[in-house]
């Protein structure tokens, strides 16, 4: 008899803070590349998101738990933000790999984020940590050249035009944002006053 070996998504982003737009696209990645399960991997420090304030870590974090909390199959990962400095993806696989070297790892993001992939650190290390998978999202698709061929997955999945920017925006002024978000994200985002002002951003 051959054991399953176990396929497991990675969902890496800022999640400043997550939204419905995240859990759909994992969830449809999910079920069409009939995976075990997700781990969701908050950014330490994002790479490419230098030019602007990022919540702290724990709070993204916390919020990435409770939306995740209530699928069995999805679950959260601190190894980028325990590891100081910028996140690369590289360590983030080669971290996960470490901790289960035993599954076969499927990278999820956006097409927007993945087309610029060849400049992401050590890129051509990364084909043989994991097969990486594109969610299209409004108003992206994914054109990349020179991509090594199979190794990456493009998928469409149901538009959700939501954006952690556009929460932020909301809840800055005042907006709503239930029902773009989980509604223990927006509890959290309210009780700790994320978003509202610039100190409330920085403390943890
Ligand atoms: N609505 C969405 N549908 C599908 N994929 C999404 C959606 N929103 C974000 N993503 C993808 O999820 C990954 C992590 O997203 P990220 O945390 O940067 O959220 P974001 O909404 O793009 O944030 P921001 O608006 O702050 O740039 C990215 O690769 C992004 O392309
Ligand atoms: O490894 C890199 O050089 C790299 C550069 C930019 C983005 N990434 C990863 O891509 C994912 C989505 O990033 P972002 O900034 O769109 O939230 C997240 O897991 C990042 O760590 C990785």
């Amino acid at each position: 008899m051959t054991s399953h070996r176990r396929r497991v998504g990675v969902m890496g982003g800022t999640f400043d803070p997550i939204h419905h737009g995240h859990l759909v696209a994992a969830s449809e990645v999910a079920a069409r590349l009939d995976l075990d399960e997700v781990v969701f991997v908050p950014t330490g420090q994002p790479t490419f998101k230098q030019d602007r304030e990022v919540t702290a870590a724990e709070h993204r974090y916390l919020m990435t738990v409770i939306a995740t909390a209530s699928n069995p199959r999805f679950t959260t990962s601190r190894v980028d933000i325990e590891r100081p400095g910028l996140t690369y993806t590289v360590d983030t696989l080669r971290d996960l790999r470490a901790q289960r070297p035993d599954v076969d790892y499927f990278f999820i993001t956006g097409a927007d984020a993945l087309a610029q992939i060849l400049t992401w650190k050590d890129s051509e290390e990364l084909w043989s940590m994991a097969h990486f998978v594109a969610v299209t999202r409004p108003g992206h698709h994914l054109s990349v050249a020179g991509l090594p061929p199979n190794v990456v997955t493009e998928l469409e999945i149901p538009a959700l035009a939501i954006s952690s920017t556009d929460c932020r925006a909301r809840a800055r002024a005042g907006e709503p944002v239930w029902y773009l978000v989980p509604d223990g994200v927006v509890q959290h985002i309210a009780k700790y006053g994320l978003y509202r002002e610039p100190a409330a951003m920085v403390a943890s």
